[in-house]
């Protein structure tokens, strides 16, 4: 350790991409300003969370995170500051189309929903490095996340696009125009689960090679048994805010029903071998299955 690092005990820095952000630092809680963070809802310090030592005196700085137990080996993790943060950001190749929705969404109610650039990104790679020709999307919002996935699609491609929300549907369904990918999303305004169910009828199961999971919460493990039939062999199925803010991992002191759902559907996943799985650090969290 650094002669000059200083051992904070912390259970969670967490951002989001707006205004400002938050770290729990012993029992008080501080707010670190930054260009393009909003601050979240402090988590609370679980009693038995492990100690990190951050080898900069100032923890907005602090990059790097050793976890002192020796169970990790000591291993580094990347500790993602608002500096950091800017920085991916700042490496991000956003489309201008979607950073123009990006910002007429932010003064929307519900903005904080949206995925952040850097998962977007993510998102239509796995799209392209799939070769996806049909992909769905549960929970579009304003539709950042659908775009940015349908603006990688080949003109013969189509996205199945749910959202229960009528007016947010007609500001992505504006976007999809202005973008000149309408003829590839089928905007389906409805509850996803009856979608899905409506597709495998429909004889469409197996059909699909991307699905993108970010509606209701509680309703995941409905979601991922009806997209395992709906997906091919092979084919992706990505859900978002597997994370939760970290509350997943505060068994001891977080226990709202969103939470113990999204904490068991996380368990559930782990031992699923119909999958293969990668969960990612990514904004609030993003797990990858790939249908075995
Ligand atoms: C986290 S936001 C989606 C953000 C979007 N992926 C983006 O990047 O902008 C969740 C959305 O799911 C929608 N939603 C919630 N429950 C739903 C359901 N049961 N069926 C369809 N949509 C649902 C909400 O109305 C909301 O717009």
């Amino acid at each position: 350790m650094a002669s000059n690092s200083v051992l904070y005990r912390c259970s969670l820095v967490s951002y989001q991409y707006t205004s400002a952000a938050t770290i729990i630092v012993g029992r008080r809680t501080v707010a670190i300003s930054g260009n393009g963070f909003r601050a979240c809802k402090p988590i609370r310090l679980a009693r038995n969370c492990c100690s990190y030592s951050c080898s900069y005196p100032n923890p907005n700085d602090s990059a790097f995170v050793v976890a002192n137990d020796e169970k990790y080996g000591n291993k580094q993790n990347i500790s993602l500051t608002p500096r950091l943060y800017d920085y991916i950001l700042s490496n991000v190749r956003e489309p201008e189309i979607l950073r123009q929705l990006r910002e007429e969404t932010a003064s929307m109610r519900g903005s904080q929903m949206q995925v952040s650039p850097d998962q977007a990104q993510l998102l239509a790679m796995l799209v392209q490095i799939l070769g996806a020709k049909r992909c769905i999307e549960l929970g579009v919002y304003t539709g950042y996340s659908s775009l940015a996935v349908a603006l990688v699609l080949p003109d013969s491609a189509c996205l199945v696009a749910c959202e229960r929300d009528a007016k947010s549907l007609e500001v992505a369904k504006k976007y999809y125009e202005l973008a000149g990918v309408s003829h590839k999303v089928d905007v389906k305004h409805g509850m996803a689960a009856d979608i899905l169910k409506s597709l495998i009828l429909n004889g469409e199961s197996c059909s699909y090679d991307f699905a993108f999971v970010d509606a209701e919460k509680r309703m995941n493990q409905e979601y991922f048994e009806l997209l395992l039939q709906l997906v091919r062999v092979d084919g992706v199925i990505v859900i978002d805010n597997v994370l939760w803010h970290g509350k997943v991992a505060d068994p001891l002191q977080v226990n709202d029903a969103k939470t113990v759902s999204i904490r068991s559907f996380n368990k559930n996943i782990m031992e699923d071998p119909r999958v293969s799985i990668s969960m990612v650090p990514i904004g609030d969290g993003m797990t990858i299955c790939r249908k075995r």
